[in-house]
């Protein structure tokens, strides 16, 4: 029996990916819910004159996440997001400066702002945590409209049906394993890269294997999240460049390893997003306040990912490279077991010493 023929229109995860990549460029998406629905636009990207159409549209609110509401001292009746009322002579500027904290200390916000309660929030959150999964800043200007489906229409938006979209946005994309492709490291001449591909259209997933580790027994295993700074550039603020290359060392000196590179760059914020932060930190802040000033959570990385893939190649436990309690909870919740920590201390320097302390502070990282 033949499947027949594919629908040629996107179904529902290429219709998100291709909302998040309007998002990104400040163009408004469509969301759809019983009885009405919502246009909303990134705060980050927006341009002036779609605020203006936004503004012909309806009452135009900025959802900002409770994080940042807390720091611009906005009431958020609505837990973890806040809903502000756009002021009548507020432009794009003004809705940049709620998003981006960089120029709060220069210019502290007029207030107080004016924030929504009542009435149903839930669109307002959607569109936070869209903007969120674009990796934009979490802000977004909503304006309530009653039929969707002909705003998408008439302007050649993209719909997205919120009831759908939602519980989407919680679950792990699929995974493809691409391709594999023998790779002779200065660490170890045995190593192989793997190539895994998101099939929400999000940024593709390395696993280095090192050797050919048993898969019956717990492999040696580092989950190491994407610096470009410190793996790259040699950054100092960090010590993740020589926790990469101590890693792979110790897998080639142990002849077996499996390494898996998962691009969460700044714990899943992105790298634009970790450079806003470490602005933040030379104006004073640590690593987890800069994070709350731009609206998100102390990490945003979802290791789901990172079980996903080491159960994909066969394994189902662990000896975790890590000082991260967190990351060990998290393999076990998934299913991976790990009887062994090792611990991974290297690449402190006095760059980086208040780092690694609010992080033990802060994160339970162990020193
Ligand atoms: N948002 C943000 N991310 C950072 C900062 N410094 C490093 N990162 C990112 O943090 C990630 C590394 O995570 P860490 O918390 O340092 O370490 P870990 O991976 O949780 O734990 P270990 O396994 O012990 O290394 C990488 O994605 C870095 O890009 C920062 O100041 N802000
Ligand atoms: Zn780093």
């Amino acid at each position: 029996m033949t499947d027949g023929p594919a629908p040629l229109s996107p179904d529902l995860t290429e219709t998100l990916a291709r909302g998040r990549a309007d998002l990104r460029m400040g163009v408004p998406v469509v969301l759809a819910a019983h009885g009405g629905g919502a246009l909303i636009m990134a705060a980050e990207t927006g341009v002036a004159g779609r605020l203006d159409a936004l503004r012909a549209a309806g009452p135009v609110d900025v959802v900002l996440t409770g994080r940042r509401a807390a720091t611009l001292k906005a009431r958020p009746y609505d837990g973890d997001v806040a809903r502000v009322a756009l002021p009548e002579d507020a432009d794009m500027a003004w809705v940049q400066a709620l998003a981006d904290p960089s120029g709060d200390l220069a210019n502290p916000m007029k207030g107080p702002l004016s924030t929504r309660r009542g009435g149903d929030a839930s669109l307002h959150r959607l569109a936070s945590e869209l903007v969120k999964s674009a990796r934009l800043l979490p802000a977004a200007l909503v304006v309530p409209v009653e039929d969707a489906a002909h705003w998408a229409a008439t302007h050649g938006l993209t719909l997205l049906h919120a009831g759908e979209v939602a519980p989407y946005l919680e679950a792990l994309p699929t995974l493809a394993h691409v391709v594999s492709a023998r790779v002779p490291l200065r660490a170890a001449e045995n190593a192989r890269l793997h190539i895994f591909r998101p099939g929400d259209g999000s940024e593709e997933h390395y696993a280095i294997e090192i050797g050919r580790p048993d898969r019956d027994q717990p492999v040696l295993s580092r989950l190491h999240s994407a610096c470009f700074t410190g793996d790259l550039l040699g950054s100092l603020k960090c010590d993740c460049g020589p926790q990469l290359n101590a890693a792979l060392n110790q897998m080639g000196q142990e002849g077996a390893g499996v390494l898996l590179y998962l691009n969460q760059e700044g714990r899943g914020i992105g790298l634009a997003n970790k450079m806003r932060a470490y602005a933040l930190q030379d104006q004073g802040f640590d690593t987890v306040e800069a994070n709350h000033r731009l609206g998100f959570e102390d990490d945003e990385r979802d290791f789901r990912l990172g079980a996903e893939i080491l159960t994909r190649m066969g394994f189902s436990a662990v000896r975790l490279l890590t000082n991260n309690p967190a990351k060990i909870e998290m393999m076990e919740r998934c299913g991976i077991r790990v009887p062994e920590r090792v611990p991974l201390k290297v690449g402190h320097t006095h760059h980086n010493a208040r780092y690694l302390a609010v992080k033990a502070a802060k994160s339970g990282h162990l020193l």
